[in-house]
């Protein structure tokens, strides 16, 4: 739990004040806290090749956290200079200045830095509150030129702990230790070019202080991907609707116990989207899947998914879905509609919302629903999953397009009654209801998961629509909208992450990334 819960400085604070008043020392804390910052960048950083460490120290706890660190680093038998830029510190922080001082540690001129193999960021942490101006200003772009490898401590300093924003300026970080609690502003997408690599240090917070704090309906959540694999020794144990691949099967389930999903997707302009969908889809081990598609596509899509009923659907002159045949909505257990649709198929996605069964919305079918009116949703019965980029959410929320990513998918959510899932380097996923992976069973209440790992190798053209087809695979089988949303999205990033070491970031096209789903899978739940 604690590895997933994300949170804001007031949280943050007010966790740490229970620890206080229960009797932790804060010194002792900062202790701790500090010896396991100097552990871990001993392991990251070599003495060997880093010998020489500059370390930045502010006025505030964050500066005395990377005093600490001075001290052990210059005790383990490093170069350690210090650069403290500000006059008045809290006094914790300025008793271990004097100390440091009292051992001989140079204290020197920002310029002297310059030669370190290693800068520390101590200069601020979850306590920034304005804007950082003037010299400190100044000092921050100048490490910033330096080309430095920089080990930030929380966060790095200007980064903004809640919303992500750069304070006027910030540290561009190569690797950041965040403390004790994933931070809210580490995953804006707007850090990311900030924060370099990201760990959470563990300093053993008692879980119940932190329950306590966050109550029992937390909000933000950031998905750990290692739940959603299943290893296959726990199988036979797997509860189908949790969000665990692969999805555990009865041994005498026929067919039809394994879903039937209906694709609805492609026109002449976009048939290889209704393709990519489909290979998505059909990854997704789902039991038997229809695929609607424009007349003059039948063929191609028969020949690359010989496993599935292709239905041909009367077009209009520019090659898209006219009308679906009579078809009877009920005997599907989803349908994904929306890939490749092109925006000549409105009266399709008029349809398809009034289908009794769980709906995946995607690409034109978002576009669609929008010159609709998102109000059409308030029809549905069933699960909904909206799947936007940004293009798509701000014509679903034009009102919403202001807001930070996480706010801004919370409330389109908690507005609409369905899952969404915002695409992005960093996709969150806001949903209302049962949530369960491996080791954590959350109840239904409006939760938000942001996915933290994924590659700019997906920023490529059909990514989506391999997601969109593995999302309606996963809910034909019985998984819930926000179950369905994060297996999807994890195993997707995590099988782009996979594909890029072997072929490149420049090597994970679409088709690959959907025919390298499962092989991706079975190598992680061997
Ligand atoms: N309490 C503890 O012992 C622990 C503290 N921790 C560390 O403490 C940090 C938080 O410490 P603080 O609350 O002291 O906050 P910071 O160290 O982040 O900085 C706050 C100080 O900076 C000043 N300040 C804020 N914005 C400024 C600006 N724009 N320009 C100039 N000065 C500015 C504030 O007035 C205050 O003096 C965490 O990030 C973490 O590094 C953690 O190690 C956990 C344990
Ligand atoms: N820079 C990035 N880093 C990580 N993932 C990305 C990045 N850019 C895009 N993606 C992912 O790639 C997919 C792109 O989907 P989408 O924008 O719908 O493209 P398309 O409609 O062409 O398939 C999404 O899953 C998104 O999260
Ligand atoms: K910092």
């Amino acid at each position: 739990m604690l590895n997933q819960v994300i949170v804001t400085a007031d949280r943050m604070r007010a966790i740490e004040s229970l620890m206080f008043a229960a009797g932790m020392p804060v010194a002792a804390l900062m202790e701790k806290v500090a010896g396991l910052i100097a552990r871990r960048l001993a392991e990251i950083y070599p003495i060997a090749t880093y010998r020489r460490v500059g370390i930045l120290v502010g006025s505030g706890h964050n500066g005395g956290d990377a005093l600490v660190v001075a001290r052990e680093l210059w005790h383990r038998g490093r170069e350690v200079r210090v650069y403290s830029p500000l006059a008045k510190h809290k006094p914790l922080t300025r008793v271990h200045r004097c100390y440091a001082q009292s051992l001989g540690i140079p204290f020197v001129d920002l310029e002297e830095l310059k030669t370190c193999d290693l800068i520390v960021d101590g200069l601020f942490g979850f306590g920034l509150e304005r804007n950082i101006q003037g010299e400190l200003a100044g000092i921050i772009d100048k490490v910033n030129t330096w080309g430095i490898p920089i080990l930030s401590i929380d966060l790095p300093s200007g980064i903004h702990t809640d919303t992500g924003a750069v304070m006027g300026v910030a540290i561009r970080a190569t690797h950041t230790l965040c403390l004790g609690l994933w931070k809210r502003g580490l995953f804006a997408e707007s850090t990311l070019s900030y924060v370099g690599q990201v760990e959470r240090l563990d300093f053993d917070i008692p879980e119940f202080m932190v329950r306590q704090v966050l109550g029992d309906a937390h909000a933000e959540w950031r998905i750990d991907p290692k739940q959603i694999f299943r290893h296959s020794s726990q199988s036979s144990r797997g509860n189908p609707a949790s969000s665990c691949l692969p999805i555990p099967r009865a041994i005498t389930t026929h067919k039809y116990q394994v879903g039937h999903l209906l694709l609805i997707v492609g026109s002449q302009t976009y048939g290889g989207a209704a393709l990519l969908a489909s290979l998505g889809a059909k990854a997704s081990g789902v039991g038997m899947l229809t695929i609607a598609v424009p007349n003059s596509l039948r063929l191609m899509v028969l020949a690359q998914v010989p496993d599935a009923l292709i239905i041909g659907c009367p077009e209009t002159d520019r090659g898209a879905i006219a009308q679906l045949p009579e078809l009877d909505l009920h005997k599907y257990q989803a349908i994904a509609c929306g890939c490749g649709l092109s925006l000549e198929a409105k009266a399709i996605v008029e349809r398809v919302i009034k289908a009794p069964c769980p709906l995946v919305l995607d690409a034109d079918g978002l576009t669609l629903l929008a010159s609709l009116g998102i109000d059409r949703l308030k029809a549905r019965s069933q699960a909904t999953i909206l799947t936007p980029h940004w293009g798509e959410f701000s014509r679903l929320f034009p009102e919403l397009k202001l807001e930070d990513r996480l706010t801004a998918v919370q409330r389109a959510a908690s507005q609409t009654g369905a899952t969404i899932l915002l695409k992005g380097a960093r996709t969150a996923i806001s949903f209302c209801d049962r949530l369960a992976t491996s080791s954590l069973e959350m109840p239904e209440y409006q939760q938000t998961w942001v996915n933290p790992e994924s590659t700019p190798a997906l920023a490529r053209g059909g990514s989506g629509d391999v997601l969109a087809g593995v999302i309606g695979g996963l809910l034909a089988q019985g998984m819930t909208g926000g179950n369905a949303a994060i297996a999807a999205t994890v195993w997707h990033s995590q099988t782009a992450i996979w594909l890029a070491k072997q072929r490149t970031e420049m090597g994970v096209d679409p088709l690959i990334l959907a025919q390298n789903l499962l092989s991706f899978l079975a190598h992680k739940t061997v």
